[in-house]
């Protein structure tokens, strides 16, 4: 396991350059989408109100924060959750570089192997049975793990204030706030090469949201938050989703 010194590391791919004319371009990015699309589930009429977001483009370079916001219930954790390919969309592609001068879709990484590579962290972590180091043992179980670079999640979360003793309690014995830095270790300890992260501080207090936003603003994110002054610490780009379906890059 590599010490967190070294965390936060990772290694430039070569690819195509991009061809998005919607943005600037510094380099290669990392993750392209293109006219992704997700409808409302409902009547499957064909007009604006039945989609939640229409044609969204955009790439996402190596250590920028996308930070995405928009009211409730306009798709911000779909469409993270439709990068992810964890939710079903109409259309649209999503691809990574990867070694060599090439972008993969996740069809052709392997669904898990995308999903370790673009990596969903939900607002808060789903119940789990048993305690913090049961579940980064099961993490660890996964194939698609076994060759990846680990790092330690006890002594990332350290940096954030979480003792070593609470990841042998109960995941119902913690405090929201202490889940939420927990699950979020667990994910930055697999090293994906994209994190997609709703709203990552929301059960924190002011303090460990800080800490916190200093080891996420060094890594590849897409991040859901609806604080201001959070976005305008952390955002590289913004993307706004509105109520009409249509978006804005800034
Ligand atoms: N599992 C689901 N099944 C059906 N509809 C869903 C599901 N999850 C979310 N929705 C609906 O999809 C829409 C978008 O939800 P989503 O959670 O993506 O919004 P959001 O912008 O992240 O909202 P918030 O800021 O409140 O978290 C909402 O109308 C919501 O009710």
């Amino acid at each position: 396991m590599a010490s967190a010194s070294t965390y936060g590391a990772i290694s430039t791919s070569s690819a195509a350059p991009d061809t998005a004319s919607s943005e600037h371009t510094t380099g290669t990015p990392m993750l392209r989408v293109r006219e992704m699309t997700k409808r409302r589930d409902g009547n499957g009429n064909d007009n604006d109100s039945d989609y939640l977001f229409y044609d969204v483009n955009f790439d996402l370079y190596e250590n920028q924060v996308l930070v995405v916001r928009g009211p409730s219930g306009v798709g911000k954790t779909t469409i993270l959750r439709c990068i992810a390919q964890l939710t079903p969309y109409e259309a649209g592609v999503c691809s990574l570089a990867t070694k060599g001068d090439s972008f993969r879709k996740p069809l052709q990484m392997g669904i898990p192997a995308w999903r370790a590579d673009v990596m969903y962290v939900p607002q808060r972590p789903a119940q789990l049975a048993g305690t913090p180091l049961d579940f980064v043992d099961m993490v660890n179980s996964f194939r698609v793990q076994g060759d990846r670079e680990h790092y330690d999640p006890v002594e990332i979360a350290e940096d954030w204030g979480i003792a070593q003793e609470l990841w042998d309690k109960k995941w119902p014995e913690l405090s929201g706030g202490e889940q939420q830095r927990i699950a979020l270790a667990v994910a930055l300890s697999c090293d994906p090469k994209v994190l997609l992260l709703d709203e990552p501080t929301s059960a924190l207090d002011p303090r460990s949201t800080l800490l916190v936003e200093e080891t996420l603003a060094q890594r590849t994110c897409i991040w859901i938050t609806h604080d201001d002054a959070q976005a305008k610490r952390v955002a590289s780009r913004i993307l706004t989703i509105n109520p009409d379906a249509s978006y804005s890059l800034d």
